[in-house]
């Protein structure tokens, strides 16, 4: 396997030289390869992404990415024209999140016996996140400010489809389309309409529609009511946020950016930021990052060392303090520990 790694901003060079760390124990031959993005690199060379390194990146079979963003990098400039480029290149329309509340895990919300299990799937290339827009009358008074959100029937069907198909693979085979369609008329339309003619195609999936707003509401009240969601780029950035706060934080969650025709290596990271809040002291969760390798494992077809993985950070986050578990580094050691020792016995 090659694997291409951007480390990355804040927190994402700690959490992953962890990930590596439990990656090196199920999969010790992975030829692996550091890619220096971030804002280091732009102040030194005004360099984002090269053309020559996005050739290069073309060329692994996957991509392992920490966060990026930087408070001494104008905001934007790298969330834009680092990591969104890599994921409109790449094509990576599948953004895949799941949210699970692990055995042990003490969530934020009274009840404590919701089993929470979803996977949100979020449209990851166009949206309001698609760069349509612009300043008009800059500097007076009457400023225009767009930012249009592009909406194509080929983008909405192809994530669409690939939710419904995983709905159709989970035990509950539930959807819901999560939108605004009650004011986003045009865009809600489509959507809504390519859901119905999919659903023709899984009878056995139940469907079901929630506007953007009231997700909010139910995701705290009752977040065992969703199974798969579907969404544009901008409510599933939200709504994932939020998902992962009821599942025990933003340190637990993973996610992959999916090219699910496989042309284009697919790239996978935490669903949190580079955390400058907390960057150089040891606090960030590597959770998430470990568990976008399994995501990455399973993606590429090893199942085994994925299910490993998973299995490890379930346990333990099933025997760890909760309040005080324990720093970067050790998380990451006890990751290690627990996926070599899986190894050896086999579970
Ligand atoms: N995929 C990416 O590269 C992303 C980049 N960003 C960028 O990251 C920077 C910071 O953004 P924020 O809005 O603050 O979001 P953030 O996700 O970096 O942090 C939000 C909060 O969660 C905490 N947190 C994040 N990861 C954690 C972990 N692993 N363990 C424990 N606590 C953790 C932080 O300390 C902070 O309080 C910005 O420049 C933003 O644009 C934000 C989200 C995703
Ligand atoms: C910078 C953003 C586009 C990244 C983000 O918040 C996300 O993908 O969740
Ligand atoms: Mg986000």
């Amino acid at each position: 396997m090659r694997l291409a790694v951007i480390p990355g901003d804040g927190i994402g060079p700690e959490v992953i030289t962890e990930a590596l760390k439990v990656l090196g124990e199920v999969a010790p031959s992975v030829e692996t390869t550091t890619y220096d993005l971030g804002a280091s690199r732009w102040h030194a060379t005004g360099e984002l992404l090269p053309e020559s390194v996005l050739g290069e990146l073309r060329q692994h079979d996957a991509i392992l990415l920490g966060a990026v963003g930087d408070p001494t990098v104008p905001s934007g400039i790298l969330e834009r024209g680092l990591l969104l480029r890599l994921r409109f290149e790449l094509d990576h329309h599948v953004n895949l999140r799941p949210a699970r509340l692990y055995p042990g895990v003490r969530g934020p919300l009274a009840d404590t016996s919701a089993e929470i299990d979803m996977v949100v799937v979020r449209e990851g290339t166009e949206g309001p996140y698609a760069g349509n827009g612009g300043l008009l009358r800059k500097d007076t008074e009457h400023e225009i400010a767009t930012e249009v959100s592009v909406n194509t029937a080929f983008g909405i069907r192809r994530v669409v489809a690939d939710a419904f198909k995983r709905a159709q693979e989970r035990p509950r085979k539930h959807l819901t389309l999560v939108h605004k369609t009650n004011v986003l008329l045009h865009a809600g339309s489509l959507w809504s309409r390519i859901v119905e003619e999919v659903s023709l195609e899984h009878p056995d999936v139940t469907v079901a529609y929630s506007h953007v707003d009231a997700a909010t509401i139910h995701l705290v009240t009752d977040p065992a009511r969703f199974d798969v969601i579907v969404t544009d780029n901008l409510f599933g950035d939200i709504i994932t946020d939020l998902a992962a706060a009821v599942t025990g934080g933003i340190g637990l969650a993973a996610s992959g950016n999916l090219d699910i025709t496989r042309r284009n290596p697919s790239m996978f990271e935490p669903v949190h930021g580079s955390a400058p809040d907390i960057a150089g002291q040891g606090l960030a969760d590597p959770t998430a990052a470990v568990l976008s390798v399994s995501l990455l494992l399973d993606h590429l077809g090893q199942r085994e060392s994925a299910r490993r993985i998973e299995a490890s950070v379930a346990f333990d986050l099933a025997t760890r303090d909760q309040n005080n578990p324990g720093s970067t580094h050790a998380i990451g050691d006890r990751l290690a520990a627990l996926v070599s020792s899986n190894a050896r016995t086999g579970s």
